[in-house]
């Protein structure tokens, strides 16, 4: 039987929402993908970010009545002019078409993030398990890939690591793999704290080197390593709080930032901690830097 699929481009905080829409106007199946496509011009600090965006993709019989669709959702979602796009897909190969974008993802000398369905290329190196899910990172995009070089270029053993800002829990979860000792993850979104203990669990990790709290409930206590792939914005705010949270000689990560944000961001931080030249990809940049 030939498919449709049904592609809605929104924000991350209505994909659950659009998601059971989509379930009740019949889709097959619903996926989710962190939406790195469009290009970015030049937010402002605290502008919706890129990565909050994600691409949901509904799957219908292809003789589904689309119009009948598009009102249903428009009703559903309470959006009167709905953005979306249809587009046929093959019968033969619609759950291989799909799994194939995510394919294993090189990240240093040691560190791989592999779908769990696939074997990984290279069994001896260090391989992260994970398969994309709602909480933003899959190491796909160029500011979690950043991140996840920069950890894999650290010698972490016996380390303490926060992840601030933790999605699906990768970045916590890689330098725990690298031989970090804890992680500490905190997040504002709470299915990120569940998908980040499933990905731990997913990877073997013993659970009790893995602490998952809502900001507020956070303990201040600070640790050896500090990541934030937020934005701009908030990594300027959690400026004095990243501090705190930080090891005197310890390493900060921030991403999520474009190079024009680049000097604001570390001006924030400048009391602190010295900075190491900014790395890039794409238009994303990263910075690191030992506290004082
Ligand atoms: C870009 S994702 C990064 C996920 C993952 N760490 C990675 O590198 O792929 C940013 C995450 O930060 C969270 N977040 C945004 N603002 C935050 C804040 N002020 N405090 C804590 N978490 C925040 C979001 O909910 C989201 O899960």
């Amino acid at each position: 039987m030939p498919w449709l699929q049904l592609r809605i481009d929104s924000n991350r905080q209505s994909a659950e929402h659009i998601e059971d829409a989509l379930l009740d106007a019949g889709a097959a199946s619903v996926t989710f993908e962190d939406n790195a496509d469009e290009p970015i011009l030049e937010p402002a600090l605290g502008e919706t970010p890129l990565w909050q965006q994600t691409r949901i993709t509904g799957l219908f019989d292809a003789g589904v009545d689309t119009a009948a669709v598009i009102s249903f959702l428009e009703e559903q979602l309470d959006l009167p002019e709905l953005a979306y796009r249809w587009s046929p897909l093959e019968d033969r190969d619609w759950e291989r078409e799909w799994m194939k974008h995510y394919q294993p993802i090189q990240c240093g000398s040691h560190l791989w993030i592999c779908p769990s369905w696939i074997a990984p290329p290279n069994p001896g190196a260090v391989n992260l398990l994970l398969d994309p899910g709602l909480a933003f990172g899959t190491g796909t995009h160029p500011t979690t890939f950043l991140c996840l070089q920069w950890l894999d270029s650290l010698d972490l053993k016996g380390k303490s690591v926060t992840d601030y800002g933790c999605g699906s829990g990768i970045l916590a979860i890689a330098s725990l793999l690298l031989g970090a000792s804890s992680a500490t993850c905190v997040d504002i979104d709470p299915q990120a704290l569940s998908a980040t203990l499933d990905n731990t669990e997913r990877n073997h990790l013993e659970p009790g080197k893995v602490a998952v709290f809502l900001p507020e409930q956070a303990p201040q206590q600070p640790t050896d390593v500090v990541i934030a792939n937020i934005l701009a914005g908030p990594l300027v705010e959690l400026a004095p709080k990243l501090a705190e949270r930080t090891n005197p000689g310890g390493r900060l990560c921030l991403s999520g930032l474009i190079e024009q944000q680049a000097e604001e961001v570390m001006a924030s931080y400048a009391d602190w901690f010295d900075f190491d030249p900014p790395a890039q990809q794409e238009q994303w940049v990263r910075l690191t830097a030992v506290k004082r």
